[in-house]
């Protein structure tokens, strides 16, 4: 079975050597490293409302800069969505930048960050998957129906590497395809964690580097699953026979 590796180091200020980064932009607070983000990623997009909130906060933000300097800066490449939730006058700013604006109001089943991933996903048709990484800032917090999605989202999308961040935490789907190696990056996250099986019930999930770690262990929702774990070295290792979500707390400054 192959090995897939996973790194946070997009919190880290510079990367090499780097994946390709993509960030989609939520419509909840902006985390306070959504400057990061942007600086990491070659392709920007707000998800609908996401826009407001690069265009009312990344000021916030950056409070020593002028706000409409920051706002030119900050210009998404794509705002994708059903176009319920972006203020107008929010629309026209960056349209007029050159902003490309994808409506898509006729497509009520699906989420506007599932929107946007198919976007990335054909925006690099040649792209060698395995280096994309999709980085959702704002998926977390808030309404519980969004957060649900956005987690959905993971599953649809099972075979791209997409990562949801708040301010506290970030999630990610390790399928079951593959066994993981997850390198903690110590300075900026860490020790809870959790590994928690998704859509089905986990017949054997076997882990090292865990403080509560598991053998062949059975995880379902209903009987176990391993919330409030913690981390205890660097490198923690995972195989299992279903999906699972990993989750681990981002250290506040
Ligand atoms: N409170 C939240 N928590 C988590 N994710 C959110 C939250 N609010 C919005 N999002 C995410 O941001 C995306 C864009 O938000 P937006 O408010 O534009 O969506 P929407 O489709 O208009 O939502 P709705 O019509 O259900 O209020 C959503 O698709 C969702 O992924
Ligand atoms: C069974 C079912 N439940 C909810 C929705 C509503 N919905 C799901 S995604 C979406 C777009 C949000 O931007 C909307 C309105 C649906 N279509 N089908």
């Amino acid at each position: 079975m192959e090995l897939m590796s996973h790194s946070s180091t997009f919190l880290l200020p510079t990367i090499t050597p780097s994946p390709t980064y993509a960030l989609v932009v939520l419509n909840q607070s902006l985390p306070r490293f959504a400057p990061l983000l942007w600086k990491h990623a070659q392709l920007r997009l707000c998800a609908d409302g996401g826009a407001n909130r690069v265009y009312d906060d990344m000021p916030l933000l950056l409070p020593h800069e002028n706000a409409f300097d920051v706002r030119k800066r900050y210009k998404p490449d794509v705002i994708k969505g059903d176009m319920d939730s972006i203020r107008k006058e929010v629309l026209e700013f960056y349209a007029n930048m050159g902003t490309k604006i994808i409506d898509e109001s006729d497509d009520q089943d699906t989420t506007d960050l599932h929107k946007c991933v198919a976007y990335i996903c054909d925006w690099a048709p040649d792209l060698d998957k395995s280096n994309l990484c999709i980085l959702v800032a704002g998926a977390l917090g808030g309404r519980f129906d969004h957060e649900i999605g956005n987690i959905n989202v993971l599953c649809r999308f099972s075979t791209i590497r997409i990562i949801l961040i708040s301010d506290d935490c970030l999630i990610h789907l390790l399928p079951r395809t593959h066994r993981h190696e997850i390198h903690i990056q110590p300075t900026i996250e860490g020790p809870h964690c959790g590994l928690i099986p998704i859509g089905m019930p986990s017949g054997s999930t076997t882990t090292t580097g865990l403080q509560w770690d598991l053998a062949e262990t059975e995880m379902k929702f209903g009987g176990l699953i391993s919330t409030s774990n913690i981390v205890k070295g660097e490198k923690i290792t995972v195989q299992s026979d279903s999906d699972l979500l990993w989750t681990i707390n981002i250290k506040k400054l």
